[in-house]
């Protein structure tokens, strides 16, 4: 239950705080800032924690992010061409931003998370709960297991404080733009709050459903990260449609074995949802992850043999690319990749996960793009063979 904490008022309206502000940061903001506006239950001003930057503005001067934000109500940098709505207000300062606020809603790349939550317990409102936007998995250095980032922020939070989490197929600019999609809330908040939080982000074109199963949810929309970058070298080989299919297919095998094998209470029904096929789908057809991929694809294929062993040069490849294509924004499949690998290796496992296996060795330790296919058959194989 929610309100477990005493200091919890029926009364009081929810604030909302957006923490973080980059493409599906602002994309979201769209939403919840629309849904607060008209929705009794929230208050109607919507901050949104802006991590400062100087832009290039309309007359060529540089300005603050949050002032053009502020002034203009786009966000020119991270989602250019969509208004956001006027009751969401971009705060540079993170104490500020979140004073009092009883929703979080976390939604920025997760390496940036850490240093950004003692600064967030200490002003939002004692009663608070959470949701994380955010898709990629936290990794206990001792344990090598892997921890939910959901958990990592109700760790950091303190006792009272619950995180759910929103999970679909939601490439950020086809949500701003308003073309109809859905997507998975799991909380465990209970009523009213598990109704409440749906609300704030639910609308006609972004139909929301809520389950239960957090860590299902959250583990799909961080390992389809590495999937997609799979995608991405299955395009840059210009392979067709069948052989993606393949790979979407061994994947979320792939995806479900690794859920089940390091989170408890994960729900078969999950991988049906919005935040399971459905997410692994749109993210390996339309993401960032699988643009990022392809490219990477080809340039090894144009560089051959003289860099592709070394880990550091893999590394400044992908960099090099993500700041060439993406301007700004990050992508979370390659850092996941290793962090899941890191796991696998020490827990022994890694042969049973051949294709999220090939996916790391082909981006860091110069396995031939073409092994991309290895990576499917093999996998298949074994999975064939436990029937
Ligand atoms: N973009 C998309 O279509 C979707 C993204 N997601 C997930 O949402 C999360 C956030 O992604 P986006 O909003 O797309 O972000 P983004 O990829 O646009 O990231 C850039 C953001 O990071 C901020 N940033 C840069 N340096 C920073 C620093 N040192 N400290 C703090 N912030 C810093 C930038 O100001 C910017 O807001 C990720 O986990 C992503 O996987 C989930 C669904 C869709
Ligand atoms: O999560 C996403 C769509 O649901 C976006 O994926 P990318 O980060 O690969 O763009």
């Amino acid at each position: 239950m929610m309100n477990s904490n005493p200091q919890n008022s029926e009364e009081q309206l929810d604030r909302v705080c957006i923490v973080g502000s980059g493409n599906w940061g602002s994309a979201i903001a769209k939403l919840v800032g629309r849904n607060c506006k008209r929705l009794d239950h929230f208050e109607s001003t919507v901050n949104m924690w802006v991590f400062e930057e100087m832009v290039k503005d309309e007359d060529g001067a540089d300005r603050k992010l949050t002032e053009i934000i502020n002034t203009r109500h786009e966000n020119v940098k991270y989602l250019p061409g969509i208004q956001l709505p006027k009751n969401v207000v971009a705060v540079p300062d993170l104490a500020n931003a979140c004073e009092d606020a009883t929703l979080l809603i976390f939604v920025l790349p997760h390496q940036f998370l850490p240093k950004l939550l003692p600064i967030v317990k200490t002003n939002a409102h004692p009663s608070c709960r959470g949701v994380s936007l955010i898709k990629g998995l936290d990794f206990d250095q001792e344990s090598k297991l892997p921890v939910l980032i959901s958990k990592s922020i109700e760790d950091a939070m303190g006792p009272y404080f619950q995180c759910g989490v929103l999970m679909g197929a939601n490439v950020a600019s086809e949500v701003a733009m308003g073309q109809m999609c859905e997507s998975t809330l799991a909380s465990k908040f209970g009523p009213p709050a598990d109704e409440l939080t749906r609300l704030v982000f639910d609308s006609p074109n972004f139909r929301v459903q809520h389950i239960d199963d957090v860590g299902g949810a959250e583990a799909c929309g961080a390992l389809k990260n590495i999937i997609a970058l799979g995608a991405g070298f299955v395009d840059g080989l210009g392979l067709g449609g069948n052989t993606k299919a393949a790979l979407l297919r061994i994947g979320l095998q792939e995806m479900a074995k690794f859920c089940r094998m390091f989170f408890d209470d994960v729900k078969d029904s999950t991988f049906m949802q919005s935040c399971g096929m459905a997410d692994l789908i749109t993210t390996c057809y339309g993401g960032r992850n699988r643009r990022c991929a392809e490219a990477f694809a080809k340039k090894m294929q144009t560089v051959g043999d003289s860099l592709e062993s070394d880990y550091k040069a893999c590394e400044e490849i992908w960099e090099d690319i993500e700041a060439e294509l993406l301007n700004g924004q990050k992508l979370q499949g390659t850092l996941t990749a290793k962090e899941v690998y890191d796991v696998l290796e020490a827990r022994e496992a890694l042969d049973e996960f051949p294709l999220i296996r090939n996916i790391f060795e082909i981006s860091y330790m110069g396995k031939p793009i073409e092994s991309i296919v290895e990576g499917i058959v093999v996998s298949g194989n074994r999975a064939a063979s436990a029937l």
